[in-house]
């Protein structure tokens, strides 16, 4: 049997040999029925702009790597701008910014890696609502985990150097998948490591990155709005809600 139809402005078809395309008939119906009464079955968190303010690990460690290059340093604004894409995306765009020789990005990329390793965590922070939103997702019995593009072994250490670790059934890094966000995959794959389906799992980001990912994915989207978002307002963003503070968060029946 097979049940042609748009659900959600997408052509979807449930297989009889796919058991779980039943379960995501079912949450898509309920969230084109009234996307703000369902609640999901777990949530992915993105992690720099979400859960922890990075901002100054990012500025230190490029500093560093551009002095060790004898290069001039860039702004704490342009980092800013520039932070959401992935580190090598980072190193590459503000080695294009200093007018850096081409050439240099192998050792620059290798200055990066060190310094940021020594850094993780020094300038960084908790973003205050942070550990009582986890808390209260982790009480509706949520599976939780990241999704981040930064590379996975220095966000696995920057969440245990925080305290943040406990709260993860799984962590992935922007290196541990064939694409980063924007692209739907690695979203995809987090969903398919939690056994939930994409439209009963909530994403909750700071960036367009995480939304274009979450929309192609088909995962509700939560958007935070202190993160950084390429000096853009992330309000401008739809999304199932705009959260000052993570633990504005309303994950149970009604939000
Ligand atoms: O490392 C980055 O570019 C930031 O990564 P994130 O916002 O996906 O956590
Ligand atoms: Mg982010």
């Amino acid at each position: 049997m097979r049940v042609p139809g748009v659900l959600q402005g997408r052509p979807f078809r449930a297989r009889r040999d796919h058991d779980d395309n039943v379960f995501e008939l079912y949450f898509r119906l309920v969230n084109s029925i009234n996307p703000r009464h369902h609640r999901p079955l777990a949530c992915i968190l993105d992690l720099d702009g979400t859960l922890v303010d990075t901002l100054g690990d990012f500025v230190a460690v490029l500093g560093r790597m551009l002095a060790d290059l004898g290069l001039k340093t860039v702004t704490r604004d342009f980092v800013e701008h520039t932070i959401g894409r992935g580190s090598e995306h980072l190193v590459r765009t503000t080695l294009a910014e200093v007018g850096a020789a081409p050439g240099l990005y192998e050792r620059a990329w290798a200055l990066y890696q060190q310094h940021y390793a020594a850094v993780n965590g020094e300038h960084a922070a908790v973003y205050p609502g942070v550990f009582e939103g986890l808390d209260a997702l982790r009480a509706l019995g949520l599976p939780l985990a990241v999704l981040t593009n930064k590379p996975g072994e220095p966000a696995r250490e920057l969440l245990r150097r925080k305290g943040l670790d406990g709260y993860f059934a799984r962590v992935f890094g922007g290196d541990e998948f064939a694409r980063r966000k924007p692209d739907p995959l690695p979203l995809l794959k987090t969903c398919e490591a939690l056994g939930t389906p994409p439209s009963a799992t909530w994403m909750v980001g700071d960036s367009r990155n995480d939304a274009e990912a979450a929309r192609a994915a088909g995962c509700p989207l939560i958007l935070v709005t202190y993160g950084y978002n390429h000096g853009e307002d992330i309000r401008a963003v739809p999304a199932l809600q705009h959260l000052d503070r993570l633990d504005r968060i309303s994950a149970g029946r009604r939000a």
